[in-house]
């Protein structure tokens, strides 16, 4: 263990969750010379137990001219960014109180706080069996906000988008389209590796990077006795997008969050339980209000994907040149550890991406860019069982809807390319009805669904796509 772990005096040598019985977001404290926001939060015991305090440090990058940036614009965001960030150390007791104890928080980031607890956090409260999280209460110390007097971002600073970086396929066919619309584009990613350093490059447009550090403490407690799971981390990258969009003067947000990612996991007691709660419409829709009442702008945050299915935009992707060799979508690879640095060619959400570029990509270009023939692995036949729905549900994975994996499997079944493979042949013996197709699903897959309005640049951006 290296001395970084070593257990501090004031810490707890052992975490008890049921000793704790609220949650509260102390405040922040901003270096507007250095890009250094630190977020505090307090996790209160109950009695005499002595409360445990946490840090986490959020950097943003600074103007590279050597302006100092618009840290006015930047902090009416930070009350949000800081209440959502907060989640991951809240989940750590998952106590029934979450208190808010800054000011200029309105209304609506209260409302996406509460869903962002009850959605966001829904997996985890699931695997933990914690249904009673779903009820904690999100308590303001502090008289709310007013809405900030709204406005629109002004044509000149619409053509200039951040668009997000994740290092995988949807990224790519974002930040394509917004160039092929003739857009002023800035990549961005938080705590970048090598793989969206290489993507970013790819593109050939800028790419600005910030930080955020999780206080190790919350780390070590992981090992002594503190809850885990999965937060809704879409949401804080977002935010925090949205914060350094802010600072250096620039445009919208531009996710590429698909209109796949709407479909739940699992349904547990009657509620929907989304791995990917964050990138879903209804959490787009909840958190542009929130923005837009925080900082008064209109047209601030949205995702270009959002009219689109998983497998619409592996075919798009399909269609770039270039990327092959940078994109890895496998979310093994971006472990804050930085331990696997590419395609793991295992796991779920590998296998959902080789299902979905199957129809799209040759055999030798589509085993170029994951590093191995997946269909040739017959360890893999259950996890794509599970992918189409065959199994008690899909996976706890950022993966598309079970139509589309339907439809992605009985393309490959009949397709010359794939058909001879070990996974294919042997799922066409599980699901005989692969070999016949569905044309009415496949057709539908393919559609524009609907998605909330855009201003007219960005759907011409999205009409770049076919
Ligand atoms: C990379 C990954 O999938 N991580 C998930 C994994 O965490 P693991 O322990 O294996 O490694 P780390 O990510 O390095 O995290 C170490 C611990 O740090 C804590 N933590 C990390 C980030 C954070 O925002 N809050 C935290 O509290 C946590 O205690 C970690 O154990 O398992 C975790 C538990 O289930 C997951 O929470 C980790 O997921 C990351 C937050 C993550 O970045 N995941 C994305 C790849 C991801 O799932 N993206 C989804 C979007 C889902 C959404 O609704 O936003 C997607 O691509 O669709
Ligand atoms: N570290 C990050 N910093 C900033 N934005 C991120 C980061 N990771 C993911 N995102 C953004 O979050 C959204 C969801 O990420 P997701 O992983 O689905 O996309 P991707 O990496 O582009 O594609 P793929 O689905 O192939 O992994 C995207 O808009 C992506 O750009």
């Amino acid at each position: 263990m290296s001395n970084q772990l070593l257990p501090d005096e004031s810490e707890p040598s052992v975490f008890v969750p049921s000793d704790f019985v609220a949650f509260r977001f102390v405040g922040f404290e901003l270096d507007e010379a250095t890009g250094i926001i630190d977020f505090e939060f307090r996790m209160l015991g109950a009695g005499s137990v002595a409360p445990v305090d946490f840090v986490e440090t959020v950097t943003l990058a600074l103007p590279q001219d050597g302006a100092s940036g618009d840290w006015v614009a930047v902090r009416p965001v930070l009350p949000l960014l800081g209440a959502v960030i907060g989640l991951s150390y809240y989940k750590a007791a998952a106590p029934p109180r979450y208190e808010l104890d800054v000011d200029g928080v309105t209304a609506s980031a209260v409302a996406f706080l509460e869903d962002a607890l009850r959605h966001g956090l829904g997996e985890f409260a699931y695997r933990a069996g914690l249904p009673g999280l779903l009820d904690t209460e999100i308590v303001p110390l502090r008289p709310l906000a007013q809405r900030a007097e709204p406005h629109d971002l002004g044509e000149e600073r619409l053509r200039r988008p951040l668009a997000p970086v994740g290092g995988g396929k949807d990224s790519v066919v974002t930040v394509e389209s917004l160039k092929a619309a003739g857009l002023e584009v800035t990549q961005f990613s938080v705590n970048p590796n090598a793989i969206m350093r290489r993507v970013a490059e790819a593109a050939g447009v800028p790419f600005v990077e910030a930080r955020r550090t999780i206080d190790p403490l919350l780390i070590a407690l992981n090992s002594r006795g503190a809850r885990n799971g999965h937060v809704p981390v879409t949401a804080m990258n977002s935010l925090i997008a949205v914060a350094q969009a802010r600072l250096l003067g620039l445009g919208t947000v531009v996710m590429s969050n698909e209109n796949s990612a709407a479909e739940p996991t699992l349904v547990w007691d009657g509620l929907p339980v989304n791995h990917q709660w964050s990138k879903s419409l209804e959490a787009e829709v909840l958190l542009a209000s929130a923005i837009e009442a925080q900082t008064g702008i209109r047209g601030g945050y949205f995702s270009l994907l959002r009219p689109f299915t998983e497998l619409r935009i592996a075919r798009k992707f399909a269609q770039t040149i270039g990327y092959d060799h940078a994109i890895v979508s496998c979310n093994r690879a971006f472990r804050i550890s930085g331990a696997d640095p590419g395609w793991c060619g295992e796991c779920a959400k590998c296998q959902f991406v080789f299902l979905a570029f199957s129809p799209f990509m040759s055999r030798e270009r589509l085993v170029g860019i994951v590093g191995t023939n997946m269909f040739e692995n017959e360890a893999l036949v259950e996890g794509f069982r599970s992918l189409l729905g065959l199994d008690a549900h899909k996976p706890w994975e950022c993966v598309g809807e079970e139509a589309e994996s339907t439809v992605a499997m009985s393309l490959a079944v009949r397709s010359p390319e794939w058909r001879d493979t070990a996974v294919v042949r042997r799922m066409l013996e599980l699901a005989p009805e692969l070999a016949v197709g569905d044309e009415r699903m496949t057709g539908e897959l393919f559609e524009t669904r609907p998605a909330p309005q855009v201003p007219a640049v960005y759907e011409e951006a999205r009409r770049a796509f076919d």
